[in-house]
């Protein structure tokens, strides 16, 4: 069942630049973050996702058309109300000071305490309960300036959390982090999201894990039109390969991935399968050969012996026989040829 808790109606965002000129960067954005659902907004440089994350946080006035958080004017509502409702969590270094993380998170509570800011035994208990489930219990001590991007990261969302929030928009998380982390944190969104049954919207570059992850993608081309569906809708409709179409990359609609393009050296066979196959298949298409699963005696073809102690690549061809013990070697080989 739909359970929309923010829309968008006609939505215009960009900027006015002279009081008579106006930089519009998307248009006609009509679309709703539903409860539970972890969204992903994609989009080349400078399409205009920061621009929508801030017109869907209140922070930035629309050129035209609505946004409203669960049935409510965002751009009316009280800013204690808003925090309430929304967190918004950004990618850039803030100095903190000399904050503990603890302290951090608890700024999150700031909407629901009094004047001086004292912590009910109940917020305590969300703030605990936010550090734990971002699993940074062991960070909770620590000064925020002394933490890595990454774990940084989980206590500004952690800090989110504490908010109590429907809505959590964040500016590319996984921004500056290693692949291990950016997994841990979009697992990590997504989990929160079923959980809490919070909307989250992020923005990012890792196209592969929000095709693996994302409930929904939000798909912003270059010419601020917003196309919207599951990862694998836009990938089948061809929005996907479209929006990021490029000179020398193309999106490969079988493997799901990136390819460069790369001229084609040559016709390579080969005849194993497996696991090393699979990577020498990797290298001789990195290196520009088209390659064939199939043996072909009067072509290249490329065998994979192995036994306990290694792995050669025996290569024939009409002239030699060759046998290498690294892919190094064999596409060094190869491309002399
Ligand atoms: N304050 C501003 N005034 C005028 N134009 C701006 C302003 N900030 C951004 N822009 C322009 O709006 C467009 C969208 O920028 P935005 O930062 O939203 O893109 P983005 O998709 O988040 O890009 P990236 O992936 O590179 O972070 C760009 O053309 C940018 O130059």
């Amino acid at each position: 069942m739909s359970n929309p808790i923010l829309t968008t109606q006609n939505l215009t965002i960009g900027y006015q630049t002279s009081s008579k000129n106006v930089r519009c960067v998307a248009r006609d954005i009509s679309v709703c973050l539903e409860a539970g659902e972890l969204v992903c907004l994609l989009g080349p440089n400078g399409a205009g996702k920061s621009t929508l994350l801030r017109s869907l946080a209140g922070m930035q006035s629309p050129i035209a058309g609505e946004v409203r958080l669960l049935g409510d004017d965002i751009y009316k509502l009280a800013p204690s109300d808003l925090a309430k409702r929304l967190s918004l969590v950004l990618t850039e270094r803030v100095d903190v000071g000399m904050l503990s993380a603890y302290t951090l998170v608890s700024l999150g509570r700031h909407p629901y305490t009094d004047w001086w800011g004292k912590l009910t035994p109940e917020d305590e208990a969300i703030i605990h309960w936010a550090i734990k489930s971002v699993g940074a219990l062991h960070l909770a001590a620590r000064q925020v300036r002394e933490l890595s991007d990454g774990e940084r990261q989980k206590i500004m969302i952690a800090r989110a959390l504490a908010q109590s929030p429907m809505v959590m928009l964040l500016d590319e998380p996984t921004a500056f982090l290693d692949l291990p982390r950016r997994v841990e944190i979009m697992q990590l969104l997504r989990q929160l999201a079923r959980e809490t049954q919070q909307a989250i919207l992020l923005s990012t570059h890792d196209l592969d894990l929000a095709l693996r992850l994302a409930d929904q993608v939000w798909l912003l081309t270059s010419e601020g039109i917003l196309q919207v569906g599951a990862p694998e809708d836009l990938v089948l409709s061809g929005a996907f390969a479209n929006t990021f179409r490029s000179e020398g990359v193309e999106f490969d609609i079988f493997s799901g991935e990136f390819n460069l393009h790369t001229p084609v050296r040559g016709e390579v066979h080969i005849v194993e399968d497996g696991i090393a196959s699979m990577w020498t298949i990797r290298a001789l298409k990195r290196a520009g050969f088209q390659v064939i699963k199939s043996k072909n005696d009067l072509s290249i073809l490329i065998e994979l012996i192995s036994n306990q102690k290694q792995l050669l690549w025996k290569i024939t061809n009409s002239r030699s026989v060759n046998i290498y013990n690294s892919l190094y070697d064999v596409i060094k080989y190869l491309n002399l040829l």
